[in-house]
């Protein structure tokens, strides 16, 4: 779709997804707003969420009269289904009340609901129909390019929350989320391994995404006015040398995310403040670029996974990685004998997280000389070289489901391989 207004930063109003829409009555209400705020790649470079939810507005207004209904529709309730995932859902159907349904003689009752079928559980949208892809923060955000470089003709949905990225997959108004899980400057985003084991979502792949930050300030300031920059804490983290290094030795901000820091220095004139994010959020928010390429190291690469309802079924043909999550069961060097399950077959472990377990934080060890000793108990993230299909990855879950007291396969997907390339302006 095209865009009916040129995005200005007077149009910048419109928040993401938020998570009171993903109320199951509110679905019409927040069918259109993220519909505004969506993005289709590759041709929705530019379009931004005011412009959509312009176009929105006048989509709501049609939606009853561009869908007649018709004695010959085999499609079921078709004039008021909308296609979440190829799927058809009724949520449309509260966009005409009810008690005008059963005023109007002319609009007869609509026919029983269709029966569900298998594809109704495809992980994959069916024929034709775009895949709609979740990610925390507004056009312009590194997570929106992560989604792109994933899923290329993808429909990007922003979302304020990655909680709400979460639920747009669950509640079927999203295909995927894509969540960053770790950069190479900043190191592992840890909540969002918390979220990974919170939620019932399936890892099916990963991309690593070079991140190319710009300091962007309103047209008109310069570096000696401001004295504040603002960004997500992840991207100030990755520029702290660099800002002290161009001398810009004042107050940080953290905020939700890159983009949406410009946006609000945009949306608010702000001239003493500079934001941190991408050059596309520059063209987004009629923001100038005061410096390109601000990321302390130029090799700088986030790591995004994407999530689905379903997993995919893991393949031999291609790399693939495996993501599980355990916690140790009672015993002496546990973590030691996990990880030797896949020494011993030669998989190569591409990442280990501890993050501490929130249901048993504390285990108490008795010990008569010294009293009861505490320790702190985590949960383990591990990332493996190898596909849930090759007997050497079963056989080393098996071994580690022998050491822990908890073990979960977050998700077995094809490896990012793109050769490697470092961070263009513009990503
Ligand atoms: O704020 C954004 O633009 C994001 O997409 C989030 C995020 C992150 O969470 O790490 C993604 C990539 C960069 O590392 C900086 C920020």
């Amino acid at each position: 779709m095209q865009s009916l207004l040129p995005p200005s930063p007077n149009n910048l109003t419109s928040p993401a997804l938020r998570l009171a829409r993903l109320a199951p009555t509110r679905l019409p209400v927040f069918k259109c707003a993220y519909r505004s705020d969506s993005v289709h790649f590759p041709n929705g470079v530019g379009s931004s969420r005011a412009d959509w939810q312009s176009s929105c507005a006048i989509l709501a207004s049609n939606v009853v009269s561009q869908q007649p209904h018709t004695p010959s529709d085999k499609s079921g309730t078709a004039d008021h289904v909308a296609s979440v995932n190829g799927h058809k859902t009724s949520v449309d159907l509260d966009i005409v009340p009810i008690e005008k349904l059963e005023d109007d003689k002319s609009i007869s009752p609509p026919p029983p609901p269709r029966a569900l079928t298998i594809t109704d559980y495809s992980p994959a949208p069916m024929h034709g129909s775009q895949l709609r892809v979740a990610y925390q923060g507004v056009p312009g955000a590194y997570s929106e390019a992560a989604a792109g470089k994933a899923y290329p003709k993808c429909e990007a949905i922003p979302c304020d929350q990655f909680e709400v990225a979460f639920q747009a997959v669950e509640l079927w108004i999203a295909d995927r989320a894509v969540l960053p899980v770790e950069n190479s400057l900043g190191g592992s985003i840890h909540r969002n391994y918390d979220l990974l084991l919170r939620h019932r979502l399936h890892i099916v792949g990963e991309v690593q995404l070079p991140v190319h930050h710009c300091l962007l300030a309103l047209p008109g300031v310069r570096k000696e006015y401001l004295n504040r920059v603002i960004s997500h804490p992840q991207a100030l983290a990755q520029c702290e040398l660099t800002l002290t290094k161009l001398g810009l030795n004042v107050a940080r901000e953290a905020v939700d995310d890159t983009a949406g820091a410009a946006e609000f220095v945009a949306a608010n004139n702000l001239r003493d403040t500079a934001a941190i994010a991408s050059a596309r959020a520059a063209e987004l928010y009629g923001m100038e670029i005061l410096e390109n390429g601000i990321q302390d190291d130029s090799s700088n690469v986030t790591r995004f996974v994407m999530l689905a309802r379903e997993p995919i079924i893991p393949r031999t043909d291609r790399p693939f990685k495996t993501s599980i999550v355990f916690a140790h069961d009672k015993g002496t060097s546990v973590l030691f004998k996990v990880l030797s399950a896949f020494a011993f077959r030669n998989i190569s472990l591409t990442k280990i997280e501890s993050r501490p377990h929130r249901n048993r934080p504390i285990r108490l060890v008795s010990d008569s000389n010294e009293g009861t000793a505490k320790h702190f108990e985590y949960l383990f993230y591990v990332d493996f070289e190898a596909s849930m299909a090759e007997v050497r990855a079963q056989n080393a879950l098996a071994e580690v489901q022998e050491f822990t007291s908890f073990l979960r396969v977050l998700g077995s997907y094809p490896m990012d391989m793109t050769p490697w390339s470092p961070s263009r302006g513009g990503d």
